[in-house]
């Protein structure tokens, strides 16, 4: 009998997973908080489109008021600034021996062990490029990362359960480090990030800002390995090369963005929160812990502190949204 899920955050990567965990045949639950969300998968089932066209498949779908308890096995794919809002109503929902996979990015997994308990929390690592692009319909992502791993490196059955049906999706694996695979994402995220400053594709953002760029990864892994931390490579980024003085920046950059360009969606997440959806980026939720972490360590990180400081004035108006961002930058680069 396949395992029933609850994926709560049922848009791009919820979404996605949910698509492929129904069309498998597992029974499949999207707690979402957008209504008319909500309402365009019970109505017409949730659509995945792809370059082939539209697939569709019926799913249930309820918003947090009018989801059951008892809760098993939980994908949790909101965004990162919406983690501590459901936390108290996943405590409530979850049952004693169900547990949540935290499929976002950045650091999630200790508030929500704080929540509802270390041994029902799973981390995991995804790097997919999906959007919701109207309700009930997701733009596919294509294949990309996607590593399941529990936060003390135990690869447990649940996690070898979780990454065996999120095959239905694509080549999802089981990892002991899931740890050292989102700190990698915050390095390279930190790139895309800073794209989110102006609008123009990632990859040529990066492309023409590449001494930048470099800075702002460089920052934020040396506060990664500063712990001790074992960073891994996925996809086309390899953070060893992008740590302080490494070698092999621009070969590695320049399959980097080659790939980049090969992705469904140019401009990140976060470049649409601000221009297209207006609403909150998750992205002081992310480097929040890695500035406080590099102020306790005496990790200088300037420019990542200039670059957030910037996205925040853009994303609240004040700034606009402008390459002239990162040329201003680029002169703080010693
Ligand atoms: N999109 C992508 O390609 C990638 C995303 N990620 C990460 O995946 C995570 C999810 O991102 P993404 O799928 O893009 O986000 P989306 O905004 O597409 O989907 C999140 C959904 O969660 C809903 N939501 C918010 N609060 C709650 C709540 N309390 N209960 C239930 N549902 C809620 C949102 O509703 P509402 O809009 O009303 O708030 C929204 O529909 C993020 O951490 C992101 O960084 C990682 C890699 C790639
Ligand atoms: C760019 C991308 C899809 C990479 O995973 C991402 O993380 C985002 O959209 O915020």
């Amino acid at each position: 009998m396949p395992d029933s899920y609850t994926v709560v955050g049922g848009g791009a990567i919820g979404g996605t997973l949910a698509f492929h965990l129904a069309r498998a045949g597992h029974r499949v639950l999207i707690v979402d908080a957008d209504e008319d969300h909500v309402a365009a998968i019970r109505t017409h089932g949730l659509t995945s489109r792809g370059p082939d066209g539209d697939s569709r498949v019926t799913v249930e779908a309820v918003i947090p008021d009018e989801a059951p308890s008892g809760l098993g096995r939980v994908l949790l794919a909101v965004k990162a600034q919406a983690t501590e809002g459901v936390l108290p109503w996943l405590k409530a929902h979850l049952a004693d021996d169900g547990f949540v996979v935290s499929l976002q990015n950045g650091l999630n997994e200790q508030l929500i062990a704080s929540a509802v308990g270390a041994e029902r929390t799973v981390g995991a690592f995804v790097n997919l490029f999906a959007d919701v692009v109207e309700p009930g319909v997701i733009r596919d992502g294509g294949q990309g990362a996607l590593v399941v791993g529990e936060p003390d490196g135990r690869i447990t059955e649940r996690v070898e359960a979780v990454v065996a049906d999120l095959q239905a999706w694509g080549p999802a694996k089981a990892t002991d480090n899931v740890e050292g695979y989102l700190w990698s994402k915050l390095g390279f995220g930190a790139m895309l990030t800073t794209t989110a400053l102006a609008d123009a594709p990632m990859a040529d953002l990066i492309d023409r800002h590449r001494p930048l760029m470099y800075a702002i990864t460089a920052e934020v892994l040396a506060v990664a390995v500063s712990a001790g931390r074992r960073l891994e490579p996925f996809d086309q980024f390899d953070p060893s090369v992008y740590l302080p003085g490494a070698a092999g920046r621009e070969a590695a950059t320049d399959r980097l963005t080659a790939w980049l360009r090969t992705q469904p969606k140019d401009r990140s997440g976060i470049w649409r929160d601000i221009a297209v959806r207006h609403r909150p980026v998750e992205v002081f939720h992310h480097y929040g812990p890695v500035v406080a972490e590099a102020a306790e360590r005496e990790i200088p990180v300037p420019l990542l502190t200039a670059m957030l400081e910037r996205l925040r004035a853009v994303a609240t108006g004040e700034a606009a949204m402008t390459e002239e961002h990162l040329r201003e930058l680029e002169q703080g680069l010693a």
